[in-house]
């Protein structure tokens, strides 16, 4: 699956850790930062990876902060982005299979590896519901056309 990464500084050693781990089964990352533990803004950077899946370039999204608020705060001002931000596997398993997310943020002051390794294969492999979930999907999608 092609897969686009972004974090801020406050989990830039976890996203190089899970961008490893997601290459190392087989998936094809798109890494948009950052580089380094050098404080930086992420509303620019996170907005990139976000682009990324709501353009098609990518399936799917991955986007890390400090806690991961802001990272899906500012991934859902993207048109067509459904992220969830997902602490425990059962809310992974969730934003997939009632809200079709193309995208999850961390928290990576929150977060160890083996959790958010975790949380990563639950998302990509969980299945969307459809039926009722569907039609709020739907409704949700609709609520960009007045934006
Ligand atoms: O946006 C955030 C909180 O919603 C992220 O967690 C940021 O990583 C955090 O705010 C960065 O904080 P810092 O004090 O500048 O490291």
């Amino acid at each position: 699956m092609k897969i686009s990464i972004a974090t801020d500084h406050g989990a830039f050693e976890l996203k190089n850790k899970i961008k490893d781990y997601l290459e190392s089964i087989g998936h094809e990352v798109t890494d948009f930062g950052c580089f380094s533990n050098e404080s930086v803004d992420y509303p620019p950077i996170i907005a990139k990876a976000a682009r990324a899946v709501s353009t098609g370039k990518c399936e799917r999204g991955i986007v890390l902060c400090g806690s991961g608020i802001g990272a899906s705060i500012v991934a859902n001002k993207i048109k067509g982005i459904r992220c969830a931000l997902v602490y425990a596997p059962e809310l992974a398993k969730l934003s997939r299979e009632h809200n079709n997310a193309n995208m999850i943020a961390l928290g990576g002051r929150f977060t160890d590896f083996d959790t958010a390794k975790e949380l990563v294969d639950i998302f990509l492999t969980t299945e969307f519901q459809g039926g009722r979930h569907l039609r709020r999907v739907e409704q949700i999608m609709d609520l960009e056309k007045f934006l």
